[in-house]
């Protein structure tokens, strides 16, 4: 490769400009485009593309063109061909494990917004965890610490650990009261999880709450509107949709659809720096190069004070919704139910890329006023930084 570099870039990856801009040891032309304008066109001298989830990376986009590494700054990788990229011999990079942490503080605002609701009491929940990879398990392991039962169900994960500790999908339907999704889209094979919550695993869970951050299609929309209207003691809470940025108006605004959020339990801005920063390893990785870019996110804020009740759990949540409101996000996706179709594709997608900041809660100082050895112990197990 020479020494000059053509880099295509998605405009609203965080930090793009400061992260790829200077290279070592290359002379960069960095293009910035909207997701709309990356096309074969647009690749037409380009060696590296990096995206975000909008752009479908694949022979379409890349065929003809001299592009030899595409990074998306996202966990998820769905959206790559990453079988005809290896073919082709275009390396290829997502953002494994960047984000991890901010999609744990979303499950946990939601966790403990439920209990506060008194949808759940969290000691007595069943939670039902479909992909156990580095959110699911994570996860799991707060839930246990904040009482619950955790039923893991990860097929691949069971075939190469072998089955302890994993339950069968039709186990967890049959034994959790709550279950959430956190696997990868996987459109085929014996490890689909495309519809993996469709019409019959709903008729089949006797649970009442659904839970979706991993991606919306691996949770049939329309079965689950059919699946609420079924029984009015059923809840879900959605971050991720079928046919985003224009989810179906009938699940969002439905009255049992109880926390709607546009796609945004990775979005942090630690998160998003995160998926930056990882990004930009996998570029050094493949141009050999020492990585020297440092993130400058601003300075962590103030401690906030938290006058603390004698309920740890009243306490645990005025202390979590200082730091993210997470309600503050759905009752903004549940005013869009009377936009015109374009309007609410336009709505969620501003929603996000003008998404409000929102720090990882370990540079976030809490000081409760007066905190019972129950408020401490709850504290501790979600992550806050206690002053
Ligand atoms: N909502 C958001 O903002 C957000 C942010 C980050 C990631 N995500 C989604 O979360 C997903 C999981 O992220 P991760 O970092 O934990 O990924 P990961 O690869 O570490 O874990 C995924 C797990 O799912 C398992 N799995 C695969 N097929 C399965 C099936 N059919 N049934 C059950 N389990 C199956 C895998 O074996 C793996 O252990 C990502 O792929 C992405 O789609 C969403
Ligand atoms: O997979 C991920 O990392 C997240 O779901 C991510 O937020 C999706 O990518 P985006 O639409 O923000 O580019």
């Amino acid at each position: 490769m020479s020494n000059r570099l053509n880099i295509v870039a998605d405009a609203h990856i965080w930090g793009v400009e400061s992260a790829f801009a200077d290279l070592p040891g290359f002379d960069v032309r960095l293009q910035l485009l909207e997701s709309s304008e990356i096309n074969r066109q647009a690749l037409k001298s380009a060696d590296i593309l990096l995206t975000r989830s909008a752009t479908k990376v694949n022979e379409s986009l890349l065929a003809g063109t001299p592009v030899r590494f595409a990074a998306t700054a996202t966990i998820g990788d769905d959206h790559y061909d990453t079988a005809w990229l290896d073919a082709n011999r275009i390396v290829w990079a997502n953002a494994a494990g960047s984000s991890t942490g901010s999609v744990i503080e979303y499950m946990l605002a939601l966790l403990i917004d439920l209990h506060l609701r008194g949808q759940i009491s969290i000691p007595d929940t069943t939670i039902g965890i479909i992909g156990v990879g580095r959110i699911g398990s994570a996860l799991a392991e707060i839930c246990r610490q904040l009482g619950m039962q955790v039923l893991l169900n990860d097929p691949p994960r069971a075939r190469a650990e072998g089955e302890e500790g994993f339950s069968s999908l039709e186990d967890l339907l049959n034994r959790a009261d709550l279950i959430t999704l956190h696997t990868p889209l996987i459109r085929d094979g014996e490890d689909r999880t495309f519809h993996l919550l469709g019409s019959e695993r709903l008729a089949a869970f006797r649970g009442t709450g659904i839970i979706n951050a991993g991606r919306g299609s691996c949770a049939d929309n329309s079965a689950l509107i059919d699946w609420l209207n079924g029984d009015a003691s059923r809840f879900a809470a959605l971050d991720c949709w079928e046919h985003e940025p224009s989810p179906l108006r009938a699940l969002f605004n439905h009255p049992q659809l109880l926390i709607a959020t546009p796609h945004i339990a990775g979005h942090s801005l630690d998160g998003k720096a995160a998926n930056t920063l990882f990004a930009y390893h996998a570029l050094c990785r493949f141009l050999n190069i020492e990585p020297q870019w440092r993130m400058a996110l601003p300075p962590p804020p103030r401690a906030t004070t938290v006058t603390t009740t004698m309920n740890p759990w009243a306490n645990l949540h005025a202390a979590v919704s200082s730091l993210y409101p997470l309600c503050e996000d759905s009752d903004s996706m549940k005013s869009w139910a009377d936009l015109t179709d374009p309007e609410l594709s336009h709505a969620f997608t501003g929603y996000r890329r003008h998404y409000p900041v929102r720090r990882a809660w370990q540079h976030c100082p809490i000081h409760f006023t007066t905190a019972d050895i129950e408020t401490r112990r709850l504290a501790d197990a979600i992550g806050l930084k206690l002053v």
